[in-house]
């Protein structure tokens, strides 16, 4: 898989949310896009499978460009990318093993869908997924009654049903404690590693992205400003990043997943969250 962004824009009024981004991705991995709040990810992310449309520039997979794609084309690469969303974004009364069903959506005639006329296949294949996920006897229950960690698992869960190339998360375990965040980005790297999946994941805090991913972008202000490893993004970078002065300190983007200190509302504040 490689995708391609050349000159990426989005314009809101008068303001570039995203502003000609320029970097390529190649082959499986886990990538993790950071920064402030406004910063662009979100944008940049939903310009991926077309939730959003870009002003300017080209996504290029395998020499398409995506944000040109119309009906059923873009229909196909939209189930290419499955996306994962801070809120779960799950039908709250509908039970798990449903919610995880409805990730083939996109794949089947809607009278089929509006009836759950799921055949065998594919609710062994959901039950399956769940199973991996660690979440398989939760799959009669409501989504609702699960906890946050177990919701996300479900969305994982959902989007895998697609069997996309690409799992797009944005911002996967803000919501969570630090607990369940573990859970929740040990389950997208098993995902990106085992089965070879690229992951762009929106990340909010500094330790997950040294701790899950291969390679980081950080963007400000709608730009790039940061292309490289985990290992090289030391406190001067990260002050780059988040445009902090020299008060900025590591804790300000902790999530603490190893740490003892799960001051997320305390860090969230000092992000602008
Ligand atoms: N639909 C919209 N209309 C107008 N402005 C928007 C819209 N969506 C985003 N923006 C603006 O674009 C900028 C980038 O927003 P975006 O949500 O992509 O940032 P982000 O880095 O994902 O932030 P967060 O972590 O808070 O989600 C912000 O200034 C935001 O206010």
């Amino acid at each position: 898989m490689k995708l391609e962004f050349r000159n990426v824009s989005k314009i809101f009024g008068e303001k570039a949310a995203v502003d000609d981004v320029s970097f390529t991705l190649e082959g499986a991995g886990f990538v993790g896009v950071i920064g402030r709040s406004g910063a662009g990810k979100s944008t940049l992310l939903r310009m991926v499978n077309r939730l959003g449309d870009a002003s300017r520039g080209e996504i290029l997979a395998g020499g398409t460009d995506i944000l040109r794609l119309k009906g059923a084309e873009k229909r196909a690469w939209q189930s290419r990318c499955a996306m994962v969303f801070q809120q779960f974004n799950l039908v709250p009364r509908m039970d798990v093993a449903s919610n995880v069903l409805h990730g083939l959506l996109g794949r089947r005639s809607t009278l089929a869908t509006l009836f759950s006329l799921w055949n065998n296949e594919d609710i062994a294949r959901a039950l399956e997924i769940l199973d991996r996920l660690g979440i398989a006897e939760q799959a009669a229950k409501r989504a609702e009654a699960l906890s946050g960690g177990q919701q996300q698992r479900v969305a994982i869960a959902r989007a895998l049903m697609q069997d996309p190339d690409i799992i797009l998360a944005d911002e996967p375990i803000a919501s969570l404690d630090p607990m369940n965040a573990q859970v929740v980005m040990d389950a997208l790297k098993r995902i990106q590693t085992e089965d070879g999946r690229m992951v762009i994941a929106n990340l909010h805090t500094l330790d997950t992205a040294r701790r899950y991913c291969d390679r980081v972008i950080g963007m400000r202000d709608g730009r790039v400003v940061f292309d490289g490893r985990p290992d090289q993004l030391t406190t001067g970078v990260a002050r780059e990043i988040y445009g902090a002065d020299a008060s900025f300190t590591e804790a300000a983007t902790s999530t603490a997943i190893e740490g003892l200190a799960p001051d997320t509302e305390y860090a969230a504040a000092l992000m602008g969250d």
